[in-house]
């Protein structure tokens, strides 16, 4: 019998940017990798799904274990249920290697989703395009900023399709009828695909001199929560302040010359920052201590996702800029690791390995 084996390998992602709330992401270079054997000489039979996985990574104890729990075999589950697939193959041994923090807006979720959707993808050996996939994704994590840094890898920008009202009734089905909670799946969305083209994504080009430096409070925030504290409305000159910033960061992040003030403006945000900073002590000092004037070689300063992750643009004094976010949040109580990463420009790939 042959034995097959591969690995999914998806990066990490920063989202928003600034002032591009569900619309702006970067992929960065910290990868999910899932390693998948499937020997079907091996019984795996103790799992409702024939699946042995194994996880190591940022909060062991919190990650389940059982492929109907577990956010990457869960999700893999979906698209194979949706394409006609009940299981994984008998004696489908996978181990998850997950250097990206968990809840702290480093896109973890959006990974681990992704990473699912491949996995499915290739088990079930459909073939769909990364585009079509997207869309498997967004049934999962609604908005698709994080989901297409993740997949499309580099600086992206996206929105989604308006759709038929039988097709918005779909994407918006409660999350449990997507991913079940039991092995028995009932309701009718549940083992259908989901519509096409949900959302729209463009790759934007990105100064290579501009890195990313990611500081890492040692709390968890989790995106819901951080979503359930933004208003339903805003004004009008809030929505006009982020649009004109975004309109200028998307050039301003290619142009060959960096221009670290114009970024920096360019990265402020009013739209979710400040209501996020009751979830996460000493953020408002953060983004507002550290200027290019203060800090030289800084580019722009921003919460990263939904926090409690923070992203410095930068071309140079790397540590400097850490050391100084790391005292303020110190200062608040708060202990940080950090981590400077490049873009990841190429996204999720599958890799066979026999
Ligand atoms: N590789 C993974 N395997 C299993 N579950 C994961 C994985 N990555 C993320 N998760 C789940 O997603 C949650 C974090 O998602 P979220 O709150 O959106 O934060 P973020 O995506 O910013 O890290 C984790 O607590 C965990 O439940
Ligand atoms: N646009 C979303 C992004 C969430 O990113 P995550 O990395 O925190 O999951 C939001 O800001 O809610």
């Amino acid at each position: 019998m042959t034995v097959k084996q591969f690995q999914v390998k998806v990066p990490a992602s920063s989202a928003n940017i600034g002032p591009g709330f569900d619309v702006l992401g970067i992929g960065l270079q910290l990868y999910l990798t899932i390693t998948v054997t499937i020997d079907p000489s091996k019984d795996t039979s103790s799992d409702p799904h024939n699946v042995k996985l194994t996880y190591e990574g940022d909060l062991e104890h919190k990650v389940p274990l059982s492929s109907d729990k577990n956010l990457v075999t869960s999700t893999a589950l979906y698209i194979l249920r949706a394409n006609g697939i009940t299981s994984f193959p008998k004696g489908t041994f996978i181990h998850v290697n997950n250097p990206i923090p968990l809840g702290r807006g480093l896109g973890s979720s959006a990974s681990a989703i992704v990473g699912g959707i491949m996995l499915g993808n290739e088990i079930g050996e459909f073939k769909f395009s990364k585009n079509r996939l997207l869309d498997y994704c967004l049934l999962i994590e609604r908005h698709p900023d994080n989901i297409a840094a993740a997949m499309l890898g580099g600086f992206v920008g996206s929105y989604l399709n308006e759709l038929s009202p039988e097709d918005d009734d779909h994407i918006n089905v409660p999350l449990e009828y997507v991913l079940p909670k039991d092995s028995t799946p009932k309701d009718k969305y549940l083992s259908i695909p989901p519509p096409q083209e949900i959302g729209e994504y463009v790759q934007y080009n990105w100064n290579h001199q501009v890195k990313c430096i990611t500081i890492i409070p040692n709390f968890e925030v989790s995106t819901d929560d951080a979503r359930g504290v933004l208003p339903p409305n805003y004004t009008r000159k809030d929505i006009v302040y982020n649009l004109q910033r975004l309109a200028v960061l998307t050039t301003a992040l290619t142009q060959e010359k960096v221009n670290h003030n114009l970024i920096y403006q360019a990265m402020k945000d009013k739209i979710h920052q400040p209501y996020r900073a009751g979830l996460i002590p000493g953020l408002t000092k953060v983004l507002s201590s550290l200027t290019p004037d203060s800090h030289p070689g800084l580019c722009g300063i921003c919460l990263s996702g939904a926090g409690p992750t923070i992203l410095c643009l930068a071309t140079s004094n790397f540590d400097s800029i850490a050391e100084s976010v790391i005292d303020i949040f110190k200062a608040a109580g708060v202990e940080c690791s950090w981590k400077l990463l490049d873009l990841a420009y190429d996204g999720a790939v599958v890799e066979q390995q026999n």
